[in-house]
């Protein structure tokens, strides 16, 4: 039996009164690419948190390579872009080489200082993303999509198992998203990362996932994403009660939800 590298089991959560996710079942198997859609406010930001223990479920439970979150300590093995990391403090004076060192301290620790097997893993990184000839820029100065490659660099320099990705394509460039999705499709294909995507790009995740999770608080589907392709125009946000489809049939365009 594979691995499974994340999984939630019957995971509820509210804040403060309002109820956000209620008994979601997810899992990602090790070598997955699973990708998460849902609409503005379905909860999938908070679900990535209980993912990665920043916030505990009122019921349920969350494991991390088969070990509950809370004891969970091997955090170089998760690679992680939030959905801030594109606003991350772009005045902040760092080149792309420090912010990709930066990647480093969950398994360095905060004070131990970076030698030659470290910096080898780094330039390795920089030369993965072609970012090699842009080590020395300062990340403010960059576009978009540099930027993008150089936080999705950062998150992979300590060589997780698991990529976790919070809508890293929001304010990229069309080119650059095509490019990550290549990379995506590279890592996950030669390199045999686990991927966890959230992302609004339904068409191109839809194309690249081994399986698409929707979410609207519920799991409203799960599963192959061709199947999900054929479903979206029945898929209804609040259950089989709601006459409003969650997505129109697919058009052969991008649809933003
Ligand atoms: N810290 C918080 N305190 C209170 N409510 C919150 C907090 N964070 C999110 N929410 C609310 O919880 C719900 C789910 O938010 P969440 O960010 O998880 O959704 P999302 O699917 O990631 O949305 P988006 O696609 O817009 O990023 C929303 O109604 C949101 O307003």
């Amino acid at each position: 039996m594979s691995e499974v590298v994340l999984r939630l089991s019957g995971v509820s959560f509210s804040y403060d009164r309002q109820p956000v996710l209620e008994g979601v079942d997810l899992e990602v198997a090790a070598g997955e690419f699973l990708g998460l859609i849902g609409p503005n406010g379905s909860g999938k930001s908070t679900l990535v948190r209980l993912a990665l223990g920043r916030l505990s479920p009122d019921a349920g439970r969350v494991y991390l390579f088969g070990e509950p979150v809370e004891k969970f300590r091997k955090w170089h093995r998760i690679g992680y872009v939030s959905q801030k990391s594109n606003s991350f403090n772009l005045g902040f004076p760092a080149t792309v080489y420090e912010v990709v060192a930066s990647g480093l301290t969950g398994k360095l620790g905060l004070f131990r200082r970076i030698g030659a097997k470290e910096r080898a893993l780094i330039r390795e990184t920089l030369e993965r993303l072609g970012l090699s000839d842009i080590a020395g820029a300062n990340i403010g100065r960059l576009s978009g999509g540099q930027q993008q490659r150089a936080f999705i660099a950062r998150a992979l320099v300590s060589r997780p198992d698991l990529l976790i990705l919070d809508e890293p394509t929001v304010g990229v460039d069309e080119e650059s998203v095509e490019r990550f999705y290549r990379l995506l499709r590279r890592l996950h294909r030669e390199e045999g990362l686990s991927i966890l995507l959230i992302t609004h790009d339904i068409d191109a995740v839809v194309a690249a996932a081994d399986r698409i999770a929707l979410l609207n608080r519920r799991i409203r589907f799960y599963g192959d994403p061709r199947e999900f392709a054929a479903r979206r125009g029945d898929l209804r946000p609040a259950g089989d009660g709601c006459s409003q489809p969650l997505f129109p049939p697919a058009s052969g365009e991008e649809i933003r939800v």
